[in-house]
């Protein structure tokens, strides 16, 4: 497996929207002054023109920041016949290179998964998001199914129905069987004539095979038969059909049990943030001001209780400008790789919903670094020097990027290396950008939502003055439904920080 790619961090997508953009305004000077061109060349200027430009839109990363936009320009860089195309324009322009790598299939495959992953979390309209616009889909007892939407109608940003299959068949792929029928759904309605139709019915009954649905399966396959008599791969299919369903002893292709989890518990809290996203601004943030250090008498941070105790949660409000949010961001980006997960027992993997890349930069490698650890160190009051901290952590999520819920500290079955170095018992975590929608930290078992808020930190307890666990911070990080998000993180460890976290009078502290 490749360690970065298009759609694993956010900001990739970014940079080949702008490389494309700058590209293809090259091309376009040098047509204007009398250069001469291939066919190809040009129908690619010209492609462009009708699919992306927006006149309205002020924001041009607008495109990579809309789940929609990045899957289309990811399909469209990613076709066989781009390499050509770009290598010609490179050859036209005076300084070549300007892209690097062009997407790839497994770049478009994770795109499509995306937009499964988000669909479902976020219960968005399958018939809108087709026209690029993002609609949430809530159900209430009293009012029944009501649609609320997020985004505009984006008429640049459109499925046709080869790209609504495609996403399908991409859940197939992914065992996400129930998604996929979401998808071909949307086929089966909006199918042209009947063999179409029963196309569409295979793959669903294909779907449901999976499900181990078997009586369901076949029903569909008859339907489809009736609209398609004379297709005999459609005999085929639904003979093998019958035969499984007689004698399936296939294992369940099961969806990984995190994601299951991340269904139940933590996507409520991650639908409501973004709904609560569209009502008026909260009023009034409990605030005050701390001034325990020094060095934050110029800046004094403003803090705001999350939770009191157990866990205890707060925001720092501005711990960092925006300049400097900036420079964390470039600095970090040249170290990115593909983030990895560790199991119960300590392997190293690569968890398929927690999509995002990181860059960890140790203190004595750049200066500004280390200004910014120790500016964690003066709010917090603690030591952030290795090893009494983890180094700075820089991350970008990618395309529908999530992170199933967890606890920061580790536990019981990781004492050898606790009692070593101590184990994490703080983490702060700073946000180095606003997310347009989607991306908030939530605690599901305090039914707590903490959005991501520019330029501030979370400050997340994880362990008792006693060490003792806190299993109440368990939290997740919502998948990124429009924009980009950066965080940086600093696990901060016992040892070294004993005496500047006095014990508690009770070990209930
Ligand atoms: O990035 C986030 O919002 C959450 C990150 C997190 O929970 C972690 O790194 O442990
Ligand atoms: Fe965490």
């Amino acid at each position: 497996a490749r360690d970065t790619g298009y759609y694993s961090a956010i900001v990739r997508v970014e940079r080949l929207l702008l490389a494309e953009r700058k590209m293809v305004g090259k091309i376009k000077h040098y047509i204007s002054q009398g250069g001469e061109v291939t066919g190809d060349l040009r129908s690619f200027v010209d492609s462009y023109e009708d699919s992306w430009l927006h006149p309205t839109r002020d924001d041009p990363l607008h495109f990579a920041h809309h789940p929609v936009g990045a899957y289309l320009l990811i399909k469209r860089l990613s076709q066989n016949h781009m390499e050509d195309i770009f290598q010609q324009a490179q050859d036209l322009i005076e300084k070549p290179s300007i892209l690097v790598d062009l997407p790839d299939k497994d770049d478009l495959e994770m795109s499509a998964f995306a937009l499964v992953r988000l669909q479902v979390v976020y219960s968005l309209d399958i018939s809108s998001l087709v026209f690029g616009q993002v609609v949430m889909t809530v159900t209430s007892p009293h009012k029944g199914p009501q649609w609320i939407a997020i985004t505009d109608v984006e008429p640049t940003l459109t499925l046709d129905l080869t790209d609504t299959m495609f996403i399908g068949d991409v859940a197939v792929k992914q065992n996400h069987f129930e998604d996929a029928i979401s998808w071909y759904n949307f086929n089966l309605i909006s199918a042209n004539g009947p063999a179409e139709k029963a196309k569409v019915l295979s793959r669903i009954a294909i779907a449901h095979s999976k499900l181990k649905q078997h009586e369901r399966a076949l029903a569909i396959y008859e339907e489809a038969l009736q609209l398609d008599p004379d297709n005999q791969i459609l005999y085929a299919d639904y003979d093998d059909a019958k035969l499984l369903a007689a004698n399936d002893d296939t294992p369940t292709e099961e969806i990984p049990a995190e994601w299951i989890a991340q269904r139940d518990k933590s996507q409520h809290l991650c639908r409501l943030d973004v709904l609560q996203m569209q009502a008026p601004p909260r009023r009034g943030l409990k605030c005050r001001y701390i001034r325990d250090s020094p060095h934050l008498y110029l800046s004094p941070a403003k803090m705001e209780v999350l939770h009191r105790k157990n866990p205890r949660l707060v925001m720092y409000h501005d711990v960092i400008s925006q300049n400097e949010a900036r420079t964390l961001r470039s600095t970090a980006f040249p170290k990115f790789s593909r983030a990895l997960s560790m199991d119960d027992e300590g392997r190293i993997f690569i968890d398929k919903y927690a999509i995002s890349e990181s860059g960890t930069i140790l203190d004595t490698e750049d200066a500004f670094i280390e200004k910014m650890s120790k500016r964690v160190g003066h709010v917090t009051g603690l030591d952030t020097e290795l090893p009494y901290a983890e180094p700075l952590m820089v991350v970008n999520y990618g395309l529908g990027g999530a992170l199933q819920h967890h606890l920061d500290y580790m536990a019981e079955a990781y004492r050898h290396i606790t009692d070593v170095v101590g184990n994490r018992m703080m983490t702060f975590l700073i946000y180095l950008n606003e997310v347009e929608a989607g991306g908030a930290v939530v605690f599901p078992e305090i039914d707590l939502i903490t959005p991501a808020v520019q330029n501030a930190a979370l400050m997340i307890q994880n362990l008792k003055k006693s060490g003792d666990f806190v299993p109440l911070t368990l939290h997740a990080a919502c998948p990124v439904l429009i924009g980009s998000k950066w965080t940086a993180v600093k696990f901060i460890r016992e040892f070294g920080n004993e005496f500047k976290w006095p014990c508690g009078l009770t070990p209930a502290e």
